[in-house]
C-alpha cells in the first residue's frame, strides 16, 4: 500500500466528495456522489505530478480507450474522463462496492471453483483487450474488483500509460510480474498478460503470490530472483486437481514461449480444469466471431501517437479470429515472443488441439466434484451464473505469523533511462532506449539466462481445455430444440460441433425420463457424450459421459432437463445442447 499522503479531492462541477476510496501509486481513488444521474460513483484523479499537457493528452487517449473496453462485462464501466478545475485529470468510474481480490485472496480461502469462474471471466476481459491491440500489464488480485452485484471486473488498464513519460510511467507489479519484464530491456507481450493471470489464479489458490515465501523474506529483490530463476512451486491445496497445477505451471513458464500463446487458450484450459471438477463451465466473453473488438484502436504503426505508452501497445488484432493461433507480434526479434514461430516453437505444437494429452472424459463414469469443495460462493444460478463475491459467509483466515507481504502496489521502474514517448509493439523490446531496470535488473543478473530451462516441461503434459462458450441452445417450451443443435460457430475458434435434436420424454409414473440425440453432422470416430442434469438450484451438478446417444435417467426435477456436448479428444461442444423432457401420459 502507498505510504503517502492523499491528495486533496478535487472540487468537481456535479460531483460531491463523500470519502477516500484509497490510494495507488499514481492516483487517488475517491468516492463522489454524481448529481445528474444522481448515484455513487468512483472518481481517479491523478496526481499533480502527473498532472502536465501532455499527461492530460494522453489520458484523454487512454480514457477512450478504456471506456471503449468497459463495455465488457468484466472490464470496469467509465462514465467520463475530465480534468477537474485544480489542473488534475481524473476518471469517473462504477464504483465498486465488494472488496477487491487483492483483499479478499489474502483474508479469505478462496474456493478452487471460485478462483476458476473469476478467472475466466476476467481472462475474457484481457483477451477482448489484447483483440483490441491493448495489453493489461498490471494484472494482479487488486486490480480485479467487485461490483455492487459481486461480478468481478478488471480495472486499471494502464492508467499509468497515461503519461506521456514513458520512463515515469513504466511501472510493474513485482509478484505478479513475467521475468521478461525484469530484463533490459523489458519485453511485454500476451505472453506478460498471460503470466500475470495465472499468477493472480496461483495468489488465489495459495494466499500468496507465486514466489512468496511464507514467514520469509520477500523483498522486491529477492522475489525477482525467485521469478526469475526458481521453478513454480504447487499451490499446496488438495483440492486442486494436477490439470490446475499444470495450468498453472504453463501460464508461468519461464520462456514466453512455453506459455498459453493466448489468454483464451488459458482460458479454455480452465474451463477443461472446470469440466474435469464436475463445476459450471464459465462462459468466456468476447465480442464477435472475428474477434475485433473494436477497428479504430491502436493498430501496429502507431509510433507517433507518443501520448500512448506502455499500456496501449499494438499486437495484431487480426490474429484474434483463429485465435488458438499463437499472435505473431510485428517485428519481433527470433526468441522473443513477437518473433516466435508456430512451427518452430514444440510448446505451442505440444498444445494443439489433437495433440492434448490426456483427455478429460475417459469412461462413462460421473465426474465427481472436488473432494474438498470449499467454494462457498454458492448462489441460486441462472445458466450459468459467474458470481464472484461470496454472499454467504466464508472462513476467515489470518495470515501466517511472521509473514512479510511483498510489496503489491505497481511500482516505478528505478531507473533513469532516457525513452521517447510512444506505444511500443510487444514483439520488440521496450520503448526506444527503454526505462532501465535498474537495481532491479541488475539484481536479475543472469538469472534470466536461466529461462528458457525451468518449467518447460510442463508443456508437454498439457491437458489444456479447448472447449468454447457454453452458451445453451435454446428450446422451445415443449422441449423440442429451437436451435436444432447443429454446428457449432462461436467465437473461439475451430469448435467441436453440438448434438443435434436433442428430445426428452418424461414418463411419471414410472418416474424416468429418456432423452435421445443425433449425432453432430460430422461425426467422428471416438466421439462420445457428455451430459449434466439441469439443477436450477446448484451450478455444479456432474458431468457424465456415455458412448451411446440416448441416457435414461430417474426424474429428479421437474420439469427433467439435461444438456448434452460431444467430447471430441478431450474438447467439448462450445454449445451444449439443451432440452426438457415434455412430460408423456402414461
Ligand atoms: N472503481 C472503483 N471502485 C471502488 N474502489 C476502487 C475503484 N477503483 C479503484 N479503487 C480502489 O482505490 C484504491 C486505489 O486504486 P488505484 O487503482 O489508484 O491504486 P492501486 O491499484 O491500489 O495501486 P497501483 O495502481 O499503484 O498498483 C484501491 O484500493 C482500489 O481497490
Amino acid at each position: 500500500m502507498s505510504k503517502r499522503a492523499p491528495s486533496p479531492p478535487p472540487q468537481i462541477p456535479g460531483f460531491e466528495h463523500l470519502q477516500l476510496v484509497g490510494s495507488g501509486g499514481f492516483a487517488d481513488v475517491f468516492l463522489y456522489q454524481q448529481q445528474r444521474p444522481r448515484r455513487r460513483v468512483a472518481v481517479k484523479v491523478l496526481l499533480h505530478e502527473w498532472s502536465s499537457p501532455g499527461q492530460r493528452a494522453a489520458f484523454e487517449g487512454e480514457a477512450d480507450v478504456m471506456a471503449r473496453l468497459s463495455t465488457h462485462p468484466s472490464i470496469v464501466t467509465i462514465y467520463e474522463a475530465d480534468v477537474a478545475p485544480d489542473g488534475r485529470p481524473y476518471l469517473a468510474m462504477e464504483y465498486c462496492s465488494r472488496p477487491s481480490l487483492g483483499t479478499r485472496y489474502r483474508t479469505e480461502r478462496l474456493g478452487v471453483a471460485e478462483s476458476l469462474r473469476v478467472v475466466v471471466q476476467i481472462a475474457g476481459a484481457v483477451e477482448t483487450a489484447h483483440r483490441a491491440g491493448i495489453l493489461h500489464r498490471d494484472i494482479k488480485p487488486a486490480n480485479i474488483l467487485g461490483t455492487d452485484y459481486g461480478h468481478p471486473v478488471l480495472t486499471d488498464f494502464g492508467i499509468s500509460s497515461t503519461v506521456d513519460d514513458v520512463t515515469r510511467a513504466e511501472g510493474l507489479s513485482i509478484p505478479w510480474s513475467p521475468p521478461e519484464s525484469f530484463e533490459e530491456p523489458p519485453r511485454a507481450s500476451a505472453a506478460t498478460d498471460v503470466w500475470a493471470l495465472g499468477a493472480t489464479l496461483y495468489s488465489f489458490l495459495a494466499g500468496r503470490s507465486p514466489f512468496e515465501v511464507p514467514g520469509g523474506s520477500n523483498s522486491s529483490a529477492e522475489l525477482v530472483q525467485r521469478i526469475c530463476a526458481q521453478p513454480l512451486a504447487p499451490t499446496g491445496r488438495s483440492d486442486a486437481p494436477p490439470s490446475l497445477e499444470m495450468a498453472l505451471a504453463t501460464a508461468m513458464a519461464k520462456n514466453p514461449q512455453a506459455r498459453y500463446p493466448s489468454v483464451l487458450e488459458l482460458a479454455r484450459a480452465l474451463q477443461h480444469v472446470q469440466i474435469e471438477l464436475g463445476l459450471a463451465v464459465t462462459p468466456i466473453d468476447l465480442l464477435d466471431d472475428s474477434g475485433v473488438v473494436q477497428d479504430d484502436v491502436v493498430s501496429s504503426g502507431d509510433d507517433d501517437q507518443g501520448t500512448r505508452l506502455r499500456g496501449v501497445v499494438s499486437i495484431d488484432p487480426s490474429g484474434a479470429g483463429g485465435a488458438r493461433a499463437p499472435r505473431p507480434a510485428q517485428g519481433g526479434a527470433p526468441g522473443t515472443p513477437g518473433g516466435r514461430s508456430d512451427v518452430a516453437d514444440p510448446w505451442q505444437a505440444a498444445r494443439r488441439p489433437g495433440r492434448d494429452v490426456p483427455p478429460t472424459f475417459d469412461a462413462p463414469v460421473p465426474v465427481a466434484p472436488p473432494a474438498v469443495h470449499d467454494d462457498t460462493a454458492r448462489v441460486a444460478v441462472v445458466e450459468p451464473a459467474p458470481q464472484f463475491a461470496s454472499s454467504t459467509p466464508v472462513a476467515l483466515v489470518s495470515a501466517p505469523q511472521g509473514l512479510q507481504v511483498p510489496q503489491e502496489d505497481t511500482v516505478l521502474r528505478p531507473d533513469t533511462g532516457t525513452s521517447a514517448p510512444g506505444t511500443w509493439d510487444p514483439g520488440t523490446p521496450g520503448p526506444a532506449g527503454g526505462p532501465g531496470r535498474g537495481r532491479v535488473v541488475a539484481l536479475v543478473g543472469g538469472g534470466v539466462a536461466v529461462l528458457a530451462a525451468v518449467v518447460v516441461a510442463a508443456a508437454l503434459l498439457l491437458g489444456g481445455g479447448r472447449g468454447g462458450t457454453p452458451d445453451p441452445v435454446v428450446t422451445d417450451a415443449d422441449g423440442g430444440q429451437v436451435d436444432g443443435g447443429g454446428d457449432a460457430h462461436d467465437n473461439l475458434g475451430d469448435l467441436v460441433p453440438s448434438v443435434r435434436h436433442l428430445e426428452g420424454s418424461a414418463y411419471p409414473a414410472l418416474g424416468d425420463a429418456v432423452f435421445t440425440w443425433d449425432q453432430p453432422a460430422d461425426s467422428q470416430i471416438g466421439d462420445t457424450y457428455a451430459y449434466q442434469v439441469v439443477d436450477p438450484t446448484s451450478d455444479d451438478s456432474p458431468w457424465v459421459t456415455v458412448a451411446g446417444t440416448n441416457v435414461d435417467l430417474p426424474i429428479t426435477q421437474d420439469p427433467m432437463c439435461l444438456k448434452v456436448v460431444v467430447v471430441r479428444d478431450g474438447k467439448f461442444s462450445a454449445n451444449p445442447t439443451h432440452a426438457c423432457a415434455t412430460a408423456q401420459g402414461d
